[in-house]
């Protein structure tokens, strides 16, 4: 049982309506918060709440902005930001894993409050700075200096006009010029402008940009980060030679000024050219370099992954969010009851609107915890690469599993999150969709991050192509132990649903789980590998075949990996020593919630691939969820509570933590700004046979 040392670091909620639904917990939600998050994780976080909370510049403003001010706004957040020097300085020299650990708490906090501040820094600080340590060297630890300190205002520059998956297919060229030694930056027609940058539409002085190199004697290269210079840093008026503009109006994040760029014959030095793995001589000869191999992996696993966990722990709490919202508000609304004329009962009471929203309950609970899991390997992993001594070839294998991990679990969470604001929003009906209930800002400045930082269906294929590659494997490489379920393929795929009744193994265990996706896994693994091996049999070439084994096949799979590792953690999470015998019941409803849940909608794989006949399996299953659902309905106000942040950065109306939902929500009609004023238009919209009689 957590020490009360430890519950006080999170704060008390008032008392109000909700405690009739809060009283009929048996679990205390703090010890069930400490569960869900590492307590030095959510000291930092509040302690970052509270010091913005008295911040003019942070508070959540009332009705949308003008996209300019937006942008004015989050600009001057990240300067405030700097100013209030957030990390302690003695953070700076702990060890890797303390030090990224603590920033992306920070992250995290800042992102719940403002989406578009958190961004910016992390594409202008994070993502460039990880990006340069992994392709630069000390000829660019200046810029990495400034990037670090805020001194200049960076950005990141891959996609382009025509090309965004596909980087291999960008067109900006880097020609080396042996004369003056300089690469010359050029843009040859629109669809190879760099697009969709953020921070370049109106703030960035410096790019990290990634472009074709040509050396003199008209050799390609291939493509090879460089550090642009964008604008004068001082008046940040653009350098003669770039064309550099913002994108315009967005669906949401409109506080991030995305921008565009085309070059013209642009001539940048010699020593931009980022050259960790490949150098060109002063002469003109480019020479590739390849030392401290382990180093090398590990910044280039720290490049791309640190971003899309940074991504899935802030969808984690925008997940949480919507969910803790739908739980309020169905606890608080009142809806029809047994007689016509007698009492209403809460909608949370209704055994459809619980099996709406109780799941997207669970699922925050179950990802935020593997989310922390998968960062603790994932740190480790980078921090093991900066060790001296490593196996080279141990570090490849996980930092290739690590990599399919995180490519099949970012899109998991992200399109978790973002199904669960759109159901939360119809729970709440009408009031959900008002701006001040908050699930619109939600809804709209998450949506990118289903494609941003890899798309989601792309980066899918990836988790795939790895785990096809352990089922080809003569020896499975797993040294996380995602995939060490391969080894046992023989004896999952014997498996069924009868045959699992037979042991005795009950629906309602973590056992039952576990031999379910282990099968679906092992059968989607050998059915994608049968139809791309017939595939190839009749001469089609594998680019194809891979792309028409996706759906039903390899797309399912690679969602299934993810949502086993999900469960895998969590339950790990769940049979610790420091969990109390007061929340496993709790804590194994959620896991089986979210656990039938997904099994449901892998359902119709079950019966394909006839893991289960008749009706009896999908019963099982649904009846599980069913009666989890109805079980949880007394928890579900509690378990919201131990999700939730703040009032004032949850900002929203309707689910405030004290409950008053109508006099809340009467605050937010009556002080509406001009609510009961007449227009200023009114004479105009008078209809014109009135008029003539004024
Ligand atoms: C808010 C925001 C901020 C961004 N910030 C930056 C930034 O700072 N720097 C930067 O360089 N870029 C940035 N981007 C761009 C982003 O990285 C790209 O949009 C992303 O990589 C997807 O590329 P795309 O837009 O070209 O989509 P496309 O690759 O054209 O994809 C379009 C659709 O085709 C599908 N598709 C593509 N290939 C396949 C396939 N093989 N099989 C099946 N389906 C496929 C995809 O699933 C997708 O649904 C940003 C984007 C957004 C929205």
């Amino acid at each position: 049982m957590p020490a009360e040392q430890e519950r006080n670091v999170i704060p008390d909620l008032p008392r109000g309506p909700l405690c009739t639904y809060r009283s009929k917990a048996k679990f205390n939600w703090k010890d069930f918060r400490l569960v869900l998050e590492d307590t030095e994780l959510i000291k930092i976080k509040y302690d970052i709440w509270r010091r913005l909370e008295s911040e003019p510049l942070f508070a959540p403003v009332t009705s949308t902005l003008p996209v300019d001010q937006q942008k004015e706004r989050a600009a001057r957040q990240v300067n405030r930001i700097a100013d209030l020097e957030l990390a302690p300085p003695e953070i700076y020299s702990k060890p890797y894993k303390y030090r990224v650990r603590y920033l992306m708490s920070i992250n995290e906090a800042l992102h719940a409050v403002c989406p578009s501040l958190s961004v910016k820094i992390a594409l202008g600080v994070g993502l460039f700075t990880n990006s340069l340590l992994a392709m630069g060297t000390e000829r660019h630890q200046d810029t990495y200096n400034k990037a670090w300190n805020r001194e200049i205002i960076t950005c990141l520059a891959i996609t382009e006009v025509s090309h965004g998956s596909n980087t291999k297919r960008c067109r900006t060229t880097a020609t080396y010029d042996p004369e003056t030694q300089e690469f010359i930056i050029h843009t040859p027609d629109f669809e190879a402008a760099k697009c969709w940058v953020g921070n370049l539409g109106k703030t960035a002085s410096v790019a990290l940009m990634f472009a074709i190199l040509y050396t003199a004697d008209g050799q390609n290269h291939g493509l090879q980060g460089f550090l642009v210079p964008i604008r004068d840093p001082k008046t940040l008026l653009p350098y003669p030679g770039v064309t550099v503009g913002d994108i315009g109006e967005k669906i949401g994040l409109n506080g991030i000024d995305n921008g565009f760029v085309m070059f013209n014959h642009y001539r940048i030095p010699r020593e931009n050219l980022l050259n960790r793995t490949g150098d060109v001589t002063p002469e003109g000869v480019y020479e590739s370099t390849f030392s401290e191999p382990g180093k090398i992996l590990g910044a280039v696993l720290e490049s791309f992954s640190a971003g899309r966990l940074g991504i899935m722990q802030e969808s984690s709490n925008t997940l949480s969010h919507a969910a803790v919202i739908a739980v309020r508000y169905a606890a608080l609304r009142k809806q029809f009851g047994t007689d016509r004329d007698g009492p209403e009962q809460s909608i949370i009471e209704y055994q459809l609107h619980q099996w709406r929203i109780f799941p997207y309950l669970a699922a925050a609970c179950v990802l935020k915890v593997s989310v922390f899991a998968m960062t603790e390997t994932y740190l480790e992993t980078v921090q093991k690469s900066q060790a001296e001594s490593n196996g080279f070839e141990l570090l490849t294998q996980i930092v290739s599993e690590v990599h399919a991990l995180v490519s099949s679990s970012k899109p998991l969470v992200t399109w978790t999150a973002r199904d669960a604001i759109q159901e939360s929003r119809e729970a709440c009906g009408g009031h959900g969709y008002l701006r001040s209930a908050n699930l619109g800002e939600l809804r709209n400045n998450h949506d990118p991050s289903c494609t941003y930082e890899g798309d989601n269906n792309v980066l899918g294929q990836q988790a795939s192509n790895w785990l096809v590659r352990q089922w080809k494997n003569v020896k499975v490489e797993s040294p996380v132990g995602t995939a060490s379920f391969i080894e046992r393929r023989d004896k999952i795929l014997r498996m069924n649903f009868e045959s699992l009744q037979r042991s005795g193994v009950p629906v309602e265990s973590s056992e039952f789980i576990t031999h379910c996706y282990e099968w679906l896994m092992c059968w989607l693994l050998q059915e994608s590998v049968a139809q791309m091996d017939k595939a190839s049999s009749q001469g089609i070439d594998t680019f194809t075949s891979r792309n028409n084994c996706q759906v039903y096949r390899a797309r399912d799979l690679s969602r299934a990996y993810a949502e086993y590792y999900a469960l895998r953690s969590f339950w790990t999470r769940c049979a610790r020593d420091d969990v109390s015998e007061s929340l496993r019941p709790v804590l194994f409803n959620v896991y089986l919630l979210y656990g039938t849940w997904c099994l449901d909608r892998h359902m119709s794989t079950f019966y394909t691939g006839s893991f289960a006949n008749g009706s009896a399996f999908a019963d099982a299953v649904r009846g599980v969820l069913l009666k989890v659902c109805g079980l949880l309905k007394d928890s579900a106000v509690a378990i919201a509570d131990a999700l939730a942040p703040p009032d004032w950065v949850l900002n929203s109306v309707i689910a405030k933590s004290d409950g008053r939902l109508y006099e809340n929500i009467q605050s937010v009609f009556m002080t509406n700004p001009g609510a009961m004023e007449r227009a200023a238009w009114w004479k105009d919209i008078i209809p014109t046979k009135l008029r003539s009689k004024l």
